[in-house]
């Protein structure tokens, strides 16, 4: 199943907010279809690593780095840190973060869902089959078929947090950023999300920053510690 090929090259990476390092000479090889577990202590620099590689880091002006992130996508091979920013969306299409603050909007479950394919221009006549089967991907279709058109906020932590992923899942990326995706989950519904990871790895390549010892053991091909 793995095919042991880099999808994320990271080369000599340095970062900076102001004048102060975050992130020294760091180097990293990323296997596709594996979970790569993003470990250290608080404020190590953790959130700012998966920033870099879908390249948001570029919206905080007060950020600087240097280094190579290399993007094997399908034959071909993006220096993700060279993109203009014109290229952005498109890349950040194929590698989604997917924050540890669950960011519901304020509409209805389908329209959460409907919103990255409205941002593609995609009709909505023809996202209902795309919602319907990333619902059930992330296993919430069962207990939300019946009220798709009410509010997203009506539903539990658990829900909401695979309502995140079902977005996050909806464009088909290649590569899944997960900051701490269970850290506001009890035992159990973390569990649920962790089989879910699991199963993802299937379809795409997942970055996990995550501060349970045990989920890391669980989940991780690999761990990268900074
Ligand atoms: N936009 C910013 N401007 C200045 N400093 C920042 C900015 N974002 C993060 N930092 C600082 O950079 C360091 C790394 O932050 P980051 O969030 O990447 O760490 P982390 O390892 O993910 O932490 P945690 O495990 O607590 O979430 C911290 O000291 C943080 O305060």
């Amino acid at each position: 199943m793995n095919s042991k090929k880099t999808i994320l090259k990271i080369e000599n990476l340095n970062l900076f907010y102001n004048s102060k390092q975050i992130l020294k000479d760091l180097n990293l090889d990323i296997i596709e279809n594996s979970i790569t577990a993003i470990s250290g202590p608080s404020g190590i620099g953790k959130s700012s690593l998966l920033l870099i590689l879908n390249q948001m880091i570029r919206e905080f002006e007060n950020a600087s780095f240097s280094g190579k992130v290399y993007f094997s996508d399908n034959e071909k091979i993006i220096d993700v840190t060279n993109l203009s920013n014109k290229e952005l969306p498109e890349l950040r299409k194929k590698i989604v973060y997917v924050s540890q603050h669950p960011d519901i909007l304020p509409f209805s479950i389908s329209e959460n869902l409907y919103f990255p394919l409205k941002l593609q221009k995609i009709k909505k006549s023809d996202a209902n089959d795309l919602i319907v089967d990333v619902l059930r991907q992330v296993h919430l279709y069962d207990e939300v078929k019946d009220r798709l058109n009410d509010s997203a906020y009506l539903l539990s932590g658990g829900q909401q947090q695979r309502l995140i992923l079902a977005r996050a899942l909806i464009l088909k990326p290649k590569v899944l950023l997960l900051d701490e995706p269970t850290a506001s989950l009890n035992e159990e519904l973390s569990l649920k999300i962790e089989n879910l990871i699991l199963e993802l790895k299937n379809d795409c390549t997942i970055v996990i920053i995550s501060h349970f010892k045990s989920q890391i053991l669980n989940l991780a091909d690999s761990i990268f510690r900074i």
